[in-house]
């Protein structure tokens, strides 16, 4: 008899530490150099094996999230039955913690997890350049949801090279209450509105030599000039992260997320406390993780 399997995956968030668009490619995308960072945050996908022909279906925690085609993870699955010949059904139970539209990656990281688990569940045995093929065909950052940690990003996200792990610290980030759409980002990015470039070759020093200080010197994110330009509460933020204690604060991606580093659980407890009380902003603490 053939026991249907049953698994389950956290799906982890991300921060860029860096962000910097070189230049627009031909096919419509940019040329992008990004540190990339894996933080605690994450959504859970309980998965389970249904028999053949029954498909593929996905519930979520979150209304008015779609359910098919248009939900990340739904379409990782689909390519991966279809590219792989899987005949057995998938039933997906998707809990989202990770906020959505939020420069934190949270759609990728589920098609990420999608594609990791259905490797291990029909014993695929593909390699990571394999499973980062497959990702790549449906989001940019989904290669580095695949692998996790540190790392710098090129290309129009998918070229990574491994970065040595950030020093461990707390993360906490603040999400006002709007969403923003990673294309209109792209799409409203103006050279000439830039005031500052990651200093790239430095933060990959710092990393190097684990120098947490450093790294927070060096943060840097070009969208800002496009996000905080249109909601001006983002700038509030990251003044309201360094006034109470953090020791750097960046929009993360496309927005509109603020997160502030620190090294003490304490104080980002207290960052954390204080942003509750004065916005509207959902608040979280994490830390940063390594990857896979
Ligand atoms: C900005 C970043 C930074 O990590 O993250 P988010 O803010 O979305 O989390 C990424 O570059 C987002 O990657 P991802 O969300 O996978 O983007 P995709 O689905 O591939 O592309 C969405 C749209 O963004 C634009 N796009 C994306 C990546 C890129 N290098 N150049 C682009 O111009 C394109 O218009 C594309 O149609
Ligand atoms: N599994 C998913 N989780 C979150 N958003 C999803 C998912 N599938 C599709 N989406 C859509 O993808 C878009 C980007 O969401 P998300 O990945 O959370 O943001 P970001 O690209 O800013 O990191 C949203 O419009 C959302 O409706």
């Amino acid at each position: 008899m053939n026991v249907l399997k049953t698994l389950k995956v956290d799906a982890y968030a991300k921060i860029n530490l860096t962000l910097d668009i070189l230049s627009k490619r031909p096919d419509g995308y940019h040329e992008v150099s990004m540190v990339m960072q894996s933080i605690g945050l994450c959504d859970r996908i309980k998965f389970s094996e249904e028999p053949k022909g029954s498909g593929i279906t996905l519930v979520t925690n979150v209304p008015g999230l779609p359910c098919g085609e248009r939900n990340l993870a739904y379409r990782a699955a689909k390519l991966m039955m279809d590219t792989y010949h899987i005949e057995q059904g998938i039933h997906m139970n998707l809990t989202k913690r990770i906020p959505i539209a939020a420069g934190l990656a949270g759609g990728s990281s589920n098609a990420a997890a999608v594609i990791l688990a259905m490797n291990e569940m029909f014993c695929l045995e593909l390699s990571r350049e394999e499973l980062c093929s497959v990702g790549e065909k449906i989001g940019s950052d989904i290669p580095f949801c695949l692998c996790g940690g540190t790392m710098l990003a090129e290309g129009r996200g998918e070229k990574l090279t491994r970065l040595p792990s950030m020093p461990q610290c707390y993360v906490i980030l603040a999400k006002p209450p709007v969403k923003v759409s990673t294309a209109w980002a792209y799409q409203n990015y103006q050279k000439e509105q830039v005031k500052e470039h990651p200093k790239t070759d430095e933060i990959l020093s710092c990393l190097a030599e684990k120098n947490l200080v450093g790294i927070g010197k060096l943060l840097c994110n070009v969208l800002e000039s496009v996000t905080i330009n249109r909601y001006k509460e983002i700038d509030m933020l990251k003044k309201l992260m360094l006034k109470h204690g953090a020791m750097a604060s960046l929009m993360s991606g496309s927005g509109p997320t603020v997160f502030g580093l620190t090294e003490d659980a304490k104080t980002a407890e207290h960052i954390a406390e204080q942003l509750r009380k004065l916005t509207n902003a959902r608040i979280f603490v994490t830390k940063t993780v390594c990857g896979n």
